[in-house]
């Protein structure tokens, strides 16, 4: 896939335009959202296991705080730039406000190819980025995660690495850690299970339920793998599958328990032992499912993709999937139901690190059960209020195409508006 990065910052800006102007605020609220409040960068000089010195390169975009601290995981991989993170921490700013907990947002990231990397080379790497960012987080200041290719490892020796610094034990200065380091156990699954979940409201619905209905899934890392799990729980079939290797497709139906716990099937999905396999991880776009959940990176619906999904539902695992081109093609099909847009539908993860950050802060912990429960109604009640906010600004523009995202962008950015403006900012 190739992607063009500063083409998805270009859109998103272009989206939060239309919001602001959509919700009816003041147009400087944009201006003062189309930049982040800080940039770090970091230098990461990393010894190799054979001797050679390699330097990184680290970034943390602190975009907006006006509704708590910055919120946002830490991505690691070649191809990142400064410009996708400043992205990636906006779209923070939107679906904390949208999820209504008390955060802003931000990102981090590593150029860095991590499956190049030994684990020692991988911790130190993680524990040099935090040294290069540590005087600017913290558990009332920015409070970091993973995203693409960092994990609860990862989290863990970053802690480490932060409470050694600092003198403190601190857990609650990053979330989705190993449940033996306070993290909570629900957070490992809670992005993809939060797909699910938006997938069955937005099916139970305007489809008639999720029972028997079709499903592809574009990426099966972490939000790919426990997205299609649960929505195979929740009644749903996935016939295809997908990662960076290629497809399989299997229309008699994926056994997801079967490829998560194989370590095989999880590298390359490829390994799955029956099916049609493809070397390309697009295929399975196309197939005849009623839904498609985008689970890999950004940009990997175009439009020119778009005009050969037959897809009726896309709930967005990942971060920006769909170009705004790609889904007025989509929309202007008469059997297509809805993009549930990304600030919505992935929001499980982050509203999941609150729910850990909220037990750290108190050293008290919910069983794993109550805490899916909690998760659970959190994002079924920011579908219903979306949903209702779409429908009122339809209503009020029935000249024009008005997507959930644009009705998810317009409520996030009223709830930031707000907050900056009883705070004196604008
Ligand atoms: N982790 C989280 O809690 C959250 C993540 N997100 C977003 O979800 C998306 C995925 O994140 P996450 O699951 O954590 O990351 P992972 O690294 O766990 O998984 C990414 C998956 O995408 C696959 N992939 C990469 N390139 C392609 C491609 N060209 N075609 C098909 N598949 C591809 C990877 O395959 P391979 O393994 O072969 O490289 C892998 O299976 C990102 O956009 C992220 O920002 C959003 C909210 C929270
Ligand atoms: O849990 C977190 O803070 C990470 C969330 C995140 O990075 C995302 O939603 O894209």
């Amino acid at each position: 896939m190739v992607m063009n990065l500063s083409k998805y910052f270009e859109w998103e800006l272009g989206v939060l335009k239309e919001a602001v102007n959509l919700a009816g605020l003041p147009s400087e609220v944009f201006d003062y959202l189309s930049k982040p409040d800080r940039i770090i960068q970091v230098k990461i000089p990393l010894r190799l296991d054979n001797g050679k010195l390699v330097v990184f390169e680290g970034y943390r975009v602190q975009h907006n705080n006006a509704l708590g601290p910055y919120k946002g995981g830490i991505r690691y991989h070649p191809e990142v730039t400064l410009e996708t993170d400043m992205a990636l921490a906006l779209g923070m700013t939107l679906k904390n406000s949208l999820a209504g907990i008390p955060y802003g947002g931000g990102k981090g990231a590593v150029k860095v190819d991590p499956s190049k990397l030994s684990m020692r080379e991988l911790e130190a790497l993680s524990r040099t980025y935090v040294r290069g960012i540590y005087k600017l987080i913290g558990p009332e200041e920015d409070i970091p995660a993973p995203d693409v290719n960092t994990n609860p490892q990862i989290m863990a020796w970053m802690v480490d690495e932060y409470s050694k610094l600092t003198g403190k034990n601190v857990p609650a200065v990053f979330t989705a850690k190993p449940p033996e380091l306070w993290g909570n156990p629900v957070r490992i699954y809670s992005t993809g299970y939060g797909v699910a979940v938006m997938a069955k409201e937005a099916a139970d619905l305007w489809m008639g339920g999720l029972k028997d209905k079709k499903v592809a899934v574009h990426g099966f890392g972490n939000v790919g793998s426990y997205a299609a799990y649960w929505i195979s729980k929740f009644g749903a079939k996935v016939i295809a599958i997908s990662n960076a290797y290629g497809s399989v497709y299997d229309p008699e139906g994926i056994d997801v328990e079967l490829a998560l716990k194989s370590p095989e099937i999880l590298k390359d999905v490829r390994n799955y032992p029956r099916g049609q396999k493809s070397n390309d991880p697009d295929t399975i776009l196309y197939t005849d499912v009623d839904i498609l959940l985008p689970c890999s990176l950004e940009n990997v619906i175009t439009a020119e993709k778009a005009k050969n999904i037959k897809a009726k539902l896309i709930v967005e695992g990942a971060n920006g999937p769909t170009t705004p081109d790609a889904e007025k093609i989509l929309y202007s099909r008469k059997d297509f139901v809805a993009v549930i847009p990304d600030i919505l539908a992935n929001a499980g993860g982050v509203i999941m690190s609150y729910l850990e950050w909220v037990e750290n802060l108190q050293w008290y912990f919910w069983d794993e059960e109550e805490t899916r429960q909690k998760l659970s109604s959190i994002m079924s009640n920011n579908f219903n209020r979306t949903n209702i906010y779409w429908n009122k600004l339809r209503e009020r523009h029935p000249e024009r195409l008005v997507t959930m995202r644009d009705a998810a962008f317009a409520l996030a950015v009223e709830r930031v508006y707000t907050a900056m403006k009883l705070r004196g900012w604008i």
